[in-house]
């Protein structure tokens, strides 16, 4: 089946106002699950980012460039920072109080990331459509006001909690539940949408 291309919101789409529940700016989001590769703790090889709420429905993560991360000799995989991405893409779900999934996810590498360096992503909420959420988010290398690395544009898809309870491998949904603080965000999402 073809999909339409674009993930840009349409013309009468303005950018949303965080949910009245939104933690405010500054704070720090912690892991959504300790497992997620993206920031989970007790995910061993993962890449435990971390993120701070910003302005508006916008997101800032900071990605520190390791020598596990390379692609080519000294410089970041592309696949990796393309993950970085996905998941400072993904936390502005928890600013609009939804959870949501990755449906399309372009990148664009403007410039080598080395290893050694800091990617400081920018990621915002440009509309929401319905179901659909249109996100941008912007990398700079070495400051927040240093040279654009790498850019993407993405389609979210709001999801109940139940997409991941039915899709989930059992054994790790089960212990995900058993975590309080994974419970506590479900039940809120579920009470108060
Ligand atoms: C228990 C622990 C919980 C922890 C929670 C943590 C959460 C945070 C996790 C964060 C981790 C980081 C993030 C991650 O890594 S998320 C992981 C990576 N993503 C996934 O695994 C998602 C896999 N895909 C799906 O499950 C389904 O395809 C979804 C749910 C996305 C849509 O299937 P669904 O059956 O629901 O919807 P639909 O097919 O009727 O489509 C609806 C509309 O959308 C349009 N459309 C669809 N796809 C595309 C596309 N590719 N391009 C353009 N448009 C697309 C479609 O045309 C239609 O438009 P319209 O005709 O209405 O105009």
């Amino acid at each position: 089946m073809s999909r339409p291309t674009s993930l840009t919101p349409p013309p009468d789409v303005k950018a949303p106002d965080p949910h009245p529940s939104a933690p405010p700016p500054g704070t720090e989001l912690g892991e959504h699950y300790d497992g997620c590769f993206g920031c989970g703790e007790e995910q061993e090889n993962g890449l435990r980012l971390r993120t701070r709420v910003g302005e508006g429905v916008s997101v800032d993560t900071e990605f520190v460039v390791g020598p596990g991360h390379q692609g080519a000799p000294g410089l970041a995989h592309g696949g990796l920072l393309t993950c970085a991405f996905d998941e400072a893409l993904g936390m502005l779900g928890f600013l609009l109080h939804t959870p949501a999934v990755t449906a399309r996810l372009e990148t664009d590498f403007r410039r080598p990331v080395p290893v050694g360096s800091t990617l400081y992503i920018h990621a915002w909420c440009a509309g929401v459509d319905g179901r659909k959420i249109y996100a941008k988010a912007v990398g700079r290398l070495d400051a927040l006001d240093g040279p654009v690395a790498v850019e993407a544009s993405a389609l979210f898809l709001s999801v109940g909690f139940e997409h991941f309870v039915e899709h989930g491998r059992p054994e790790e949904v089960r212990r995900a539940m058993e975590n309080p603080d994974v419970l506590k965000a479900a039940r809120a999402f579920e009470v108060n949408p």
